[in-house]
């Protein structure tokens, strides 16, 4: 059964789109005659993909090549300049962790702002907020603003909300580094527990060997374009002959 559908989908970004808002930047680079002014570069060009339920995906390529870009584009946090994306069952998006909190607001308002992100109703995120906060070792932060937490901690609550129920899908960006040690190590047996139990997955990293021990499939991304698709052994030979 088709769960992700991705049809000639393309995303155009200005390449000082991240700068813009610098305004003394800006200024100081017209003052010195260095202002260019930004172009759009085509970051995802035209990519066709079809992904079945329980694949496991693994996405390489250089650095720059578009590989997070597909992937938030298949979360919905970034739309497609045009194409359209089509998914199909509950997505845990393990990439950006916490970038929609609301840092004002408590531990626990956010928990139901963002499972309503995430495509849950506010009363199941009620239900489940006590096994949130377990899993997230934040049972004493749960009337505290998000601003108060520390980097990693906001990184756990974000985990703990993405993955507190079995996911249809999984989409993980390079390895997970959530929290210290111990946390990382019970991030993986939730990782792997859903990776054996027929989540579809799509994975980036930059670790071939594990791209080619874990994953059934392999794209190849190279300059937003989709080099190759196949097998994931196949994926990685392919990529590591244009390096040479
Ligand atoms: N917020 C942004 N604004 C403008 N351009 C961006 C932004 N984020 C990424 N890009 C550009 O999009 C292109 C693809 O970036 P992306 O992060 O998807 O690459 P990647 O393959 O995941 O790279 P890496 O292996 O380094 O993580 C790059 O050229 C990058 O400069």
């Amino acid at each position: 059964m088709e769960v992700i559908r991705l049809d000639q989908v393309s995303l155009l970004r200005r390449t000082q789109e991240e700068f813009s808002y610098d305004l003394k930047k800006t200024l100081l680079s017209v003052l010195e005659g260095k202002y260019r002014k930004p172009t759009k570069k085509n970051v995802l060009d035209s990519i066709d993909l079809v992904v079945d339920k329980g694949e496991k995906i693994g996405v390489i390529g250089a650095n720059g090549s578009g590989k997070s870009t597909m992937l938030k584009v298949i979360c919905g946090i970034l739309q497609p300049t045009s194409g359209t994306v089509r998914v199909r069952g509950k997505i845990a998006p393990l990439i950006e962790l916490g970038a929609g909190f609301d840092p004002e607001i408590s531990v626990m308002d956010n928990i139901s702002l963002y499972g309503v992100l995430l495509g849950f109703s506010r009363a199941a995120m009620k239900e489940r907020t006590s096994s949130i906060l377990e899993f997230a070792e934040l049972q004493d932060y749960a009337l505290v603003p998000v601003k108060a937490l520390s980097s990693g901690m906001v990184a756990r609550l974000g985990f703990a909300i993405a993955t507190d129920i079995q996911p249809d899908i999984l989409i993980l960006d390079e390895v997970l580094s959530v929290g210290d040690e111990s946390f990382k190590n019970k991030c993986k047996q939730r990782i792997d527990r859903f990776w054996d139990n027929n989540a579809t997955v799509l994975v980036v990293s930059h670790d071939l060997r594990f791209i080619q021990q874990s994953c059934t499939r392999g794209i190849w991304l190279e300059k937003g374009k989709l080099r190759f698709l196949g097998s994931a052994n196949d994926a990685v030979d392919y990529y590591l002959k244009s390096l040479n």
